[in-house]
């Protein structure tokens, strides 16, 4: 009898062997499966990470997913992957070299920056480092942006540098020059009432410390000032020859009507000779033909009517005449007189105008023109008699202490007591003139060279004794004066440098003093 337990054990051992292969391969599906699973994963992601760069490659990474869940292995999916592989790489190097291009961009951008004088150093110092730091190649796309980042960060800090002194960073002397002189421009210049307000704000901002801005809007003010100025008497001369050419027509009405009708009158005139003619040529026809008394007194009578009506007729066609030419006369006398007052008061405006127009608004002194038009006078007169003439150049001694201390209408109101001070103190035939600023130029004539220095101390002390009080307290302005003689064949402008010169050795010597250039 055989032996069975052997089969059976055979068959267990088989069995077993079955199950632990079957649990193997149940392993080994699982194992494949998270395997495929965990590719399937990183095949979605990569498509994402890639999505957009490469146009093939993401249609491959679109197919492979989708290949992915029906190979049984996943060596099935090698040749894809290769491929894939294989643009990866070239995508790679592409971005490689944008990337280095991006580089040698942003190298050349923070080059630039560089050049920007206005950075402070230690953003100066910044961009130094961050070109040292550009000199590194870039790996990927994260290594280029927070570069282009701090770049931009350097633009906003130079930008908002630059706009924080934007207003006052071209702010230069000259600028500040042309300020000055626009504010003694204004002060010479008459502008209207209603505009003074507004000269006197627009002088107050133009001597303080003025942005570049507001110098150019000052501009445009003064600019718009004097252009309405000029369109007003623009405006005053069309009105003046309107009104002149309306009274040249209405005259020209009156000559040419009186003209008509005296022609007319002339024509009935002489109609009316003629019919008289006649008469008298009758009545001695009559006297010479007819012989009977009564008849010839009939004829007469009746010529001599005639003859009466004639010059009746005449009569009042002669005092119609004269009515029509009184009323003529009468209308353009009218006329006449309407055109006379009118030209009158525009003469009057223009005087007032060019009056005006030679004074200083602030102080009513004679202003530069005038004095330059006086000088003249004054150095042919001297020219022509040979008598002494003086120019004295005054100038306030430290006059800005008073503007920036007590403000600049207390500044104005300082020259416009010295400038009435000045004219008090001195005879009928010195002439003061406000040259610019705190400048005042004396002519003086007749005055001998023993008697000038007598007389600018006097005007000097003067000055110097009046009473300032400002914000309660107690101010002294005292005054230098430079002078000089007219000398033979000299120009007064020479002359005047003379004065001028004298003038900067008073400041130099310590103001409050006259020096007399001899
Ligand atoms: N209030 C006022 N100030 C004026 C006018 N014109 C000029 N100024 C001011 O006069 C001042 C002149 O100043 P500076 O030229 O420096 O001379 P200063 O302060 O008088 O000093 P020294 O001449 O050297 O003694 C400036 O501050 C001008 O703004 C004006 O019409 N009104």
């Amino acid at each position: 009898m055989q032996d069975l337990s052997t089969p059976i054990s055979q068959i267990a051992l088989l069995k077993q062997k079955l199950l632990s292969t079957k649990s193997a391969l149940a392993e080994i599906t699982d194992d494949r499966n998270s395997k495929l699973k965990t590719l399937v994963q990183f095949i979605n992601h990569l498509s994402l990470a890639c999505k957009g760069q490469h146009l093939e490659l993401d249609n491959k990474l679109a197919k492979l997913r989708h290949n992915l869940n029906n190979f049984e292995q996943i060596d099935d999916a090698l040749p894809e992957l290769m491929d894939i592989e294989r643009l990866l790489k070239n995508s790679y190097n592409h971005t490689k070299l944008k990337l280095e291009d991006s580089r040698q961009g942003l190298i050349r951008v923070i080059r630039q920056i560089q050049r920007v004088n206005s950075a402070p150093d230690k953003l100066k110092k910044e961009i130094g480092y961050a070109k040292q730091d550009l000199d590194k190649p870039f790996h990927t796309i994260w290594d280029y942006i927070p570069k282009v980042e701090q770049l931009i960060g350097f633009y906003e800090s130079i930008l908002a540098q630059d706009l924080k002194g934007a207003d006052n960073y071209q702010i230069l002397p000259q600028h500040i020059q042309l300020a000055k002189e626009l504010a003694q421009k204004i002060s010479e210049i008459e502008f209207r009432k209603e505009q003074r307000d507004q000269v006197l704000v627009l002088k107050e901002v133009l001597l303080s410390d003025i942005s570049l801005s507001s110098l150019l809007e000052s501009y445009q003010t003064v600019l718009c000032l004097l252009l309405d100025n000029i369109a007003r008497e623009k405006t005053a001369s069309e009105d003046f020859l309107y009104a002149l050419n309306d009274a040249l027509s209405i005259v020209r009405d009156v000559v040419n009507n009186s003209h008509n009708h005296n022609q007319r009158s002339q024509q009935i005139k002489a109609q009316l000779n003629q019919e008289i003619n006649l008469r008298v040529d009758n009545a001695d026809g009559i006297l010479i033909e007819t012989s009977d008394l009564t008849e010839l007194k009939t004829q007469l009578t009746i010529q001599l009517s005639s003859l009466r009506d004639a010059l009746t007729r005449k009569e009042s066609l002669e005092e119609r005449e004269q009515a029509v030419l009184r009323k003529s006369i009468e209308a353009m006398r009218k006329e006449l007189a309407n055109i006379t007052n009118e030209a009158n008061s525009y003469k009057e405006q223009l005087f007032e105008h060019q009056k005006l127009n030679l004074l200083d608004p602030l102080t009513q002194l004679a202003n530069r023109a005038a004095l330059e038009d006086k000088m003249e006078q004054e150095y042919r007169h001297h020219k022509r008699f040979n008598t002494p003439l003086w120019i004295a150049v005054i100038d306030i001694d430290h006059f800005k202490s008073i503007n920036d201390n007590f403000g600049h209408s207390t500044g104005d109101k300082t020259l416009q007591v010295i400038a009435m001070a000045l004219k008090n103190s001195l005879r009928e035939s010195e002439f003061v003139a406000r040259y610019g600023g705190e400048e005042f130029v004396l002519l003086l004539p007749d005055v001998t060279e023993l008697h000038i220095s007598q007389l600018l101390n006097r005007v000097r002390e003067k000055i110097k004794n009046i009473p300032f009080k400002f914000k309660n307290q107690r101010i002294t302005v005292t005054l230098s004066i430079g002078a000089a003689q007219v000398l033979e064949n000299e120009l007064c402008t020479e002359t005047f440098e003379r004065a001028d010169a004298a003038l900067y050795k008073a400041k130099n010597n310590g103001r409050d003093r006259v020096v007399i250039e001899v």
